[in-house]
């Protein structure tokens, strides 16, 4: 089976400061990657290289596109890339304002993803966004608000629903539960699972809590000071860490 992102030797600097380096994996098609390490580890900078947000300053990220099979994301041109974020990809921000337009309705938030494929017929375009709206649990009778009027939980969900409308096949994840309540994150996380099942979404996930990568991802990366230290089978890695620095994560975690 032909991986759906193939990532080599990715290395990102920032000055003389390593944001990531050395950093390869194959992702294959219905496959959740999570990536987890403390802050400043370089998961923010090695998603955003693998997204196509941040230049490498080495290394190759090639996506199998429907036409014309793996390409290199990092050498392809600005609008080819672009087109592959509003069709194939998806990122979803910890910080949902940065990933919706704050000053269009949930149900436009949505709708619009969907014309920017070509959905041009009004009628279904707003049914689509309804019926979104209603699986990531959001009241019909919000369709019109505008997502400042939602809560931290509701506006995540949004952002959620416009982002995976028009099934993308890769969907990129920064926190995702990140700065919510606990009880609202565990709501989220639930949906997220639900959704990630049923579309056979292939994603990356990156996260500092282990809780989300325990529930979400088949396979786990654990980065440390730009460099990832291990890789495997999350329940792998997080039951039998091998890494001293994992055995830290791993069981700084279980004594909260
Ligand atoms: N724009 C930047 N300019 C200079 N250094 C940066 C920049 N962005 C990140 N870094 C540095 O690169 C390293 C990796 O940072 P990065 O943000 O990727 O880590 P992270 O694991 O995502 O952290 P966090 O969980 O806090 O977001 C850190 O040493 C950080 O200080």
């Amino acid at each position: 089976m032909t991986p759906l992102l193939k990532v080599k030797d990715i290395a990102k600097f920032y000055g003389g400061r390593i944001g990531c380096t050395d950093v390869g994996f194959d992702l294959y098609p219905g496959e959740v990657m999570g990536i987890v390490g403390e802050s400043g580890s370089g998961k923010s900078t090695l998603l955003n290289c693998l997204a196509g947000h941040l230049a490498p300053d080495r290394g190759q990220v090639l996506f199998d596109t429907r036409t014309d099979g793996l390409k290199d994301i990092v050498t392809m041109s600005e609008p080819e890339r672009r087109m592959l974020a509003r069709t194939d990809w998806a990122f979803v921000h910890q910080h949902a304002r940065d990933g919706l337009r704050m000053g269009v309705s949930a149900g436009g938030n949505v709708g619009e993803r969907l014309m920017a494929v070509g959905a041009r017929h009004y009628g279904d375009i707003r049914a689509q966004a309804i019926d979104w709206l209603g699986r990531v649990e959001i009241p019909e009778d919000r369709v019109d608000d505008r997502p400042d009027a939602f809560s931290g939980g509701m506006q995540q969900r949004l952002q959620i629903a416009r982002n995976l409308v028009t099934g993308p096949r890769l969907v990129f994840m920064d926190e995702p539960t990140g700065g919510l309540d606990v009880s609202v994150q565990a709501r989220l996380l639930d949906l997220l699972r639900g959704l990630v099942r049923e579309m056979g979404l292939s994603a990356i996930i990156v996260t500092h809590d282990l809780a989300v990568v325990r529930l979400l991802a088949d396979r786990l990366m654990v980065m440390k000071s730009g460099h990832v230290v291990e890789t495997g089978l999350t329940d792998q890695v997080l039951d039998d860490p091998q890494h001293a620095y994992t055995q830290l994560l791993v069981s700084s975690v279980l004594q909260v």
